[in-house]
């Protein structure tokens, strides 16, 4: 078992990242403060894995809520089935909420567990490769909204993470394409090594081999920790886990939520971000050559759907939540394995990446 610590202070947590963790029954506990548990996991997963996590809640009062399986059920409406869960089960402040499962299921289950009672631990068991490299760490959670992705939310911190990487067998080679989206993206953003490392070894990733899929699991949260302790709240150098994110999350809304998954968002959305980088004279036609060979190794789109057209992306980019006063900013390349957050971008440049020319 390998463990790193993203560190916050008084509020600082541990991940543990490791083959059948799920099965160690003396891992969860020592981050249990109370007497109640509620475990948040979905349709698909709960059958999965429940039984097994179960096991490690012996001894306390624990329940449970089954979401639907969907980005599309990542609203609101379907939030609220699980606060119904909690007061149904009288959880109380002192209730640890385990959420079982993807990005969708940890976003929700930790937003629940933000807002019950104005807020109560909760402890992220991630299922997929994306919420194992991402989404479990960092405190980001949150539901869409119809009009834009994960519009309604709130930054609450985990206990811990328990990243089992067996439970990645289950799961489709379409999710863990998905989930190398947001791996490369460490690579993108500051870290040229792993990048080349992730080219090598693409093949044994998507083979599921369990050594690639460790490391790269590993590396992936050294660098989100990294960020988070750095700047929790986003209010700089965070922002840069956004790129290719502002064109993603247009696609993902203009698309209809779960017709693109969120990494294929990203993967399309980084090739524009890089298209417009290229355009600037940042970075050259071979990266930008680059850029799309390791998404294409990782069978990832690098082509945006061709039913978008500009005046959607603007709509959509321009209530992303790095908007100030009115200004769109974006996370663009200021070389390979270098990004930046700007306004600063032509605005010809611009159109013409929104409208494929
Ligand atoms: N909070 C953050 O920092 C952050 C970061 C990145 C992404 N996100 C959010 O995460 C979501 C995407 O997460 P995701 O890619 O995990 O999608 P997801 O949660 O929808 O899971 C993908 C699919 O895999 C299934 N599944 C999960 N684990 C499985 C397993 N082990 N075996 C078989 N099937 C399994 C799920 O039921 C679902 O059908 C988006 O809503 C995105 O906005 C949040
Ligand atoms: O943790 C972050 O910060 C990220 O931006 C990680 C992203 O991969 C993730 O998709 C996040 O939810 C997007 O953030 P948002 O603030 O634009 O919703
Ligand atoms: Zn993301």
């Amino acid at each position: 078992m390998q463990k790193l610590t993203v560190e916050l202070g008084d509020r600082s947590y541990p991940i543990y990242i490791g083959a059948g963790l799920l099965k160690r029954t003396d891992l969860l506990p020592d981050f249990i403060k109370g007497k109640s548990v509620i475990t948040v996991s979905n349709e698909t997963v709960a059958p999965l894995y429940a039984e097994t996590l179960n096991k490690s809640l012996e001894g306390f009062k624990a329940s449970s809520v089954e979401l639907p399986d969907g980005e599309v059920y990542k609203t609101l409406t379907v939030l609220d089935q699980i606060f119904t869960g909690m007061l149904e089960n009288h959880c109380d402040r002192q209730t640890t909420l385990v959420a079982l499962g993807g990005g969708v299921v940890g976003d929700m289950g930790g937003f629940a567990a933000a807002s019950y009672q104005r807020g109560i631990n909760f402890i992220q068991v991630p299922t997929t490769l994306l919420s194992m490299v991402d989404s479990s760490v960092g405190g980001k959670t949150g539901v869409n909204h119809p009009l834009g992705k994960n519009m309604i939310g709130a930054f609450h911190q985990p206990q811990c993470v328990v990243i089992d990487t067996e439970t990645l067998d289950t799961l489709s080679d379409r999710e863990l394409s998905a989930g190398i989206a947001e791996v490369l993206k460490y690579g993108f953003i500051n870290d040229l090594k792993f990048l080349e490392w992730l080219e090598e070894n693409m093949s044994l990733l998507l083979a599921r081999d369990p050594e690639a899929l460790a490391y790269a699991i590993y590396i992936s949260c050294k660098h989100k920790a990294a960020t988070v302790a750095a700047d929790e709240r986003e209010a700089g150098q965070r922002a840069l886990l956004n790129l290719g994110h502002t064109f993603g999350h247009a696609i993902e809304t203009g698309m209809g939520y779960g017709n693109w998954l969120h990494g294929e968002g990203v993967a399309a959305g980084t090739v524009m971000a890089a298209e417009l980088s290229m355009k600037m004279g940042w970075i050259s036609e071979a990266d930008l050559s680059y850029v799309k060979h390791l998404f294409t190794l990782a069978k990832l789109p690098i082509e945006p759907p061709s039913e978008l057209t500009a005046d959607d992306y603007r709509l959509h980019m321009m209530r992303d939540k790095k908007t100030k006063d009115g200004v769109m900013n974006l996370i663009l390349m200021h070389k390979l394995g270098e990004c930046i957050q700007t306004s600063d971008y032509d605005a010809q440049a611009f159109q013409e990446v929104l409208e494929r020319v």
